[in-house]
């Protein structure tokens, strides 16, 4: 792992708010998950016996839109769906209070599907361990591949993304925040 690092003076592209500093604004999302379909298209050989999986919140708006992106390329619906993680975590002792968010698996299950996990921020990898655990007692896929909007680094887990927006270098210190139109009413990656 290099050492950690504040976020490039370039990586700014609006001034600093209470909100911090943009990184990424509404195009440069738009683009990100762009590229990234393309690539799952890519890597997988088109769609066929996709699942792309949200994480919640915002993961799952994240693989509505990138699955939206692949069905306009390959002229198919490619099934989406939500993963909770919630009850998998690994500080639930720690902090036992949890508001659940729905896990709805498309029809047709996961076994022997490729799963795309997607969820925005990738960070220690502990909501990714999670979520392998979830898939776990869901079915047996033949490949879990992972699509995350930003990766801050800092890895705790030998975890890392197939698929990656932008890759951005933080100091543990710093927050990275992603807003989204469905959830937040403007799409915007901030840092702060
Ligand atoms: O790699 P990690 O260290 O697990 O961090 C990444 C996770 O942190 C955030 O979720 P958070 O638990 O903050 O909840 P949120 O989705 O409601 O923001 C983010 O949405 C990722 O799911
Ligand atoms: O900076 C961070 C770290 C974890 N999860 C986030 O959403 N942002």
């Amino acid at each position: 792992m290099p050492p950690t690092q504040p976020a490039l003076p370039d990586e700014a592209s609006a001034p600093g708010s209470s909100e911090g500093r943009t990184v990424l604004d509404a195009r440069d999302i738009s683009r990100a998950l762009s590229r990234i379909s393309h690539e799952i298209l890519e890597r997988n050989k088109g769609s066929q016996d996709l699942v792309l999986l949200g994480i919640p919140s915002r993961g799952v708006h994240l693989a509505q839109r990138v699955a939206a992106k692949m069905s306009e390329v390959e002229g198919a619906e490619v099934p989406v769906g939500s993963l909770d993680i919630t009850m998998y975590r690994d500080d639930l002792r720690m902090r036992p209070a949890r508001t659940l968010s729905p896990t709805e698996i498309p029809a047709g299950g996961i076994d022997d599907k490729v799963v795309v996990l997607v969820d925005d921020v990738l960070y220690s990898g502990r909501t990714i361990r999670s979520a392998l655990d979830a898939l776990n007692d869901i079915g047996r896929p033949r490949a879990v591949q992972l699509a995350v909007l930003v990766d801050r680094g800092h890895r705790e887990l030998p975890i890392r993304a197939d698929f990656v927006g932008k890759n951005l270098p933080t100091s543990t210190a710093e927050k990275v925040a992603v807003r989204l139109g469905e959830y937040d009413g403007e799409d915007a990656v901030t840092i702060r």
